[in-house]
């Protein structure tokens, strides 16, 4: 039984599958509990210009899709990011050239290389913190976001370039954030909006952000290539391996994965970094005792921090309540049953992360922030999510948690930081759609008070 014939649940007209992308767009993890509430799991969502999905949010679900076939699976098409990371990018490639490119950029993900990135880490935090005028003198209003995203742009720059350059820097720090601000909501959703006006339609715009920031990316390569650069980072490893054949990465391609690495590995622990601040200052027992343990560990070594318990749990608990990719999804190259229903070739199926990870069977209490669950019980790949599964799941993945842990143990460490009332007390901020990540619809203040 083919997608369409399985829509049994599913809203059938576009006048109502566009309220319902709506209802989606405005409050997505809303929307999914609406939907289990309503009809169970799994469930249908069809997004205008994207096509159906089925989504599944329960343990069962989830590891029938983890644990298909590899071959059964590739990234659907047409994709809402295909503009932001290109065709060549590892989260858009599929079978044999997926494997290839995978192979090729794990080891520089590997534990033992992110080992190695946990001074450029503590350094970046510390530079923050200390730079910029003082911005975070006792007195001062700091805005988490572009704190957090100035941060992990840093640290990726370092891992990628393999130094520190302020030049750079700055001109990388323009060209992301031009870009990343000109990939609206409705260009990734609305495949039928990509197209340009005279240069003065939004995706003018994009292309122009996006042709800017591969001009700085093209004269890494050509600086690496022509043997000026440092040999320490990720991208002089992608410019050295050699595939089994004895080929290499064109120059484009290199440009489309680096471009996907800044992508993918900045907004998402940006955004995790400013929920995990929020949720501190408005639980102040959590607060304490993360303090305590911080404070406890003596310094802000990298290694110690990234080994503190409750810290991580602080993490984890962070990515549960606000996976920063809420819905991770596959294209179906055959059949597949999931949940009860039967999918063929063609059909897109799709994680509900928000529903995983509030699933009553399996977490007390889903609501709440409560880290210390993590440190009395182990969850399991199907049941915790947060960097998707099986054979793609997500390929920085030790690196973010790596970085999550020493960034947020450096602040702790250093500043002491109160939310403005609204946030201390009012309800939590919405999580919206922010490129390839999504976050809090508001910018979060902190005030520094020492
Ligand atoms: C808190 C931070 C992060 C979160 C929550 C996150 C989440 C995810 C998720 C859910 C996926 C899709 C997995 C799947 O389809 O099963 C993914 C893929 C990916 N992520 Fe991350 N990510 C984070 C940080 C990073 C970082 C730091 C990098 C690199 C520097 C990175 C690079 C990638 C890449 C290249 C893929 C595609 C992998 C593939 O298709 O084989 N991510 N990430």
């Amino acid at each position: 039984m083919g997608m369409d014939s399985a829509l049994r649940t599913a809203p059938r007209t576009p006048r109502l599958a566009g309220l319902h992308a709506l209802a989606a767009g405005v409050d997505y993890a809303r929307y999914f509990r609406w939907r289990r509430a309503r009809e169970g799991d799994p469930f249908f969502v069809r997004f205008p210009g994207l096509g159906s999905a089925l989504f599944t949010g329960t343990p069962e679900g989830v590891a029938q899709v983890f644990r298909a076939p590899t071959e059964l699976l590739e990234p659907p098409r047409p994709n809402p990011i295909e503009p932001m990371v290109g065709t060549a990018s590892l989260i858009l490639s599929s079978g044999a050239r997926h494997r290839r490119d995978r192979a090729l950029l794990a080891p520089a993900f590997h534990r033992t290389r992110i080992r190695g990135y946990g001074r450029i880490i503590r350094d970046s935090a510390v530079a923050e913190l200390d730079g910029r005028e003082q911005a975070w003198r006792p007195g001062a209003r700091v805005n988490s976001r572009t704190a957090a995203r100035a941060i992990t742009l840093r640290v990726i720059l370092g891992a990628l370039f393999g130094d520190d350059d302020p030049v750079r820097r700055d001109r990388y720090a323009t060209a992301v954030a031009e870009f990343l601000d000109a990939f609206s909501g409705p260009l990734m959703l609305v495949p039928a909006l990509r197209v340009g006006a005279f240069g003065h339609a939004p995706w003018d715009r994009f292309r122009i952000a996006r042709e800017r920031l591969d001009d700085l990316i093209r004269a890494d390569i050509a600086r690496h290539r022509a043997g000026a650069a440092g040999a320490d980072g990720i991208l002089a490893t992608l410019l050295a391996t050699r595939y089994e054949d004895g080929g290499a990465l064109s120059d484009d391609e290199v440009c489309e994965q680096v471009r996907t690495l800044v992508v993918a590995g900045h907004e998402t622990t940006a955004t995790s970094l400013v929920w995990a601040l929020l949720h501190l200052h408005r639980e102040p027992a959590v607060l304490d005792r993360v303090r305590a343990e911080v404070r406890a560990a003596g310094d802000d070594d990298p290694a110690t921090l990234a080994a503190l318990p409750y810290l991580e749990a602080v993490c984890q608990e962070t990515l549960r309540l606000h996976p920063p990719v809420p819905i991770v999804l596959r294209g179906l190259t055959g059949p597949l049953e999931v949940r009860g229903v039967e999918l063929d070739a063609g059909d897109t199926v799709g994680i509900a992360v928000p529903l995983l990870h509030s699933d009553p069977e399996v977490w007390t209490d889903p609501h709440l922030f409560r880290p210390e669950r993590f440190l009395e019980r182990r969850y399991g790949p199907f049941e915790f999510a947060p960097y998707g599964g099986g054979h793609r799941r997500c390929v920085g993945a030790t690196l973010a948690d790596y970085e999550l842990r020493i960034v947020l143990g450096t602040i702790l460490n250093r500043v002491r930081l109160v939310l403005t009332p609204r946030y201390a007390r009012g309800p939590m901020p919405l999580s919206v759609p922010h490129n390839i990540a999504t976050g809090p619809l508001r910018a979060i203040p902190f005030d520094v008070v020492a």
